[in-house]
């Protein structure tokens, strides 16, 4: 177990306090500052005037991990193996099969070998004559980095600061990312919609995602429910130009790990039932809540298979 200074952050947004007051405020290198946002040790006087510049007390900057990694062996497993690079394992068809069905689902036309032949030969096979869009190879590489980024962090809080990393490493130069309007990394400068239905508006975005987090952070004990009804509010406020829907289910992975839930794969042929249980989510919870137990089913069985002794 490790100590996390997450809530040193939380408390820097609430206060509207940036990251640079602070630094320059009591002094610190930039190295301790690193330090901090990477969850490193620093000294306990670097503590003490944190807190005498915050007013605050220990507790409210800094924790202990909240859960032991043993507990989260799901976790545990996907990280070892993406360490050690081992292929044919959990990890490697994780990788395959969430890239390959989300950005499906977004659209890209490449198939699920196609997906797994830029995994794993970082080439690209192409059907005679077929023209193969570029953005859909970047954004494919840009899911795979992605994802190792979400496994990396799997067992923090949810931070916007994470949600907007989520975002720049999977729009990273594409042609969106090449428009002086679109925001790589950043919400959305222009109003959108999703179907028919309206979102929230660019000047509204970053205040319905901080009242977001913190209704979520205010759970005791994150479930299932909790993390579905979080997508469904997501998608909503809708706080990215495009990519929400990638962004949006990296963090459904991301936090079914946390909370040692089986987490799932929205798979392609299911995108209709998908978007009918976001659409009636407020009236019937039942429609999406289904799609994502049967979606959790499917990835169990692989979990099973990797995992049986
Ligand atoms: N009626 C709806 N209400 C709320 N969210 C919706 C609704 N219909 C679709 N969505 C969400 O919006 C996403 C599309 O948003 P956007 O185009 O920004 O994301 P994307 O990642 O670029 O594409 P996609 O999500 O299609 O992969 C869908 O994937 C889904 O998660």
């Amino acid at each position: 177990m490790a100590i996390q200074y997450n809530k040193l952050f939380k408390l820097l947004e609430e206060r509207a306090i940036l990251k640079t007051e602070l630094k320059k405020g009591i002094g610190i290198s930039s190295a301790t500052m690193a330090k901090l946002t990477k969850n490193e040790p620093v000294s306990l006087k670097v503590i003490e005037d944190i807190c005498g510049f915050l007013h605050c007390q220990p507790g409210d900057i800094m924790e202990m991990e909240q859960e032991l990694q043993s507990e989260r062996p799901l976790l545990k497993l996907l990280k070892e193996e993406k360490e050690m690079k081992l292929k044919g394992g959990l990890y490697h068809q994780t990788q395959i099969k969430l890239a390959y069905n989300s950005n499906r689902i977004e659209g890209s036309i490449l198939s699920e070998e196609q997906t797994r032949y830029i995994y794993e030969t970082n080439t690209i096979a192409m059907p005679k004559e077929e023209a193969t869009p570029i953005d859909d190879i970047i954004e494919t590489i840009n899911h795979f980095q992605c994802f190792d980024y979400m496994i990396d962090v799997a067992d923090q809080e949810l931070t916007e600061e994470m949600i907007k990393v989520f975002h720049r490493l999977i729009k990273s130069n594409t042609s969106d990312s090449r428009k002086e309007w679109f925001k790589v990394g950043d919400y959305k400068a222009k109003p959108n919609m999703v179907g028919e239905n309206r979102t929230v508006s660019p000047g509204k975005v970053k205040g319905e995602m901080a009242k977001l987090l913190a209704d979520y952070a205010s759970l005791e004990a994150v479930q299932f429910e909790d993390i579905i009804a979080f997508h469904h509010q997501f998608e909503s406020i809708h706080p990215f130009q495009d990519g929400n829907g990638r962004v949006g289910r990296i963090i459904l992975f991301k936090e079914c790990l946390r909370w040692g839930i089986v987490p799932f794969v929205i798979d392609e042929r299911h995108k209709l039932f998908y978007y009918r249980g976001l659409k009636e989510f407020e009236t019937a919870k039942g429609y999406l809540m289904d799609t994502c137990y049967s979606a959790q089913d499917e990835y169990k069985k692989l979990v099973d298979y990797f995992m049986e002794e």
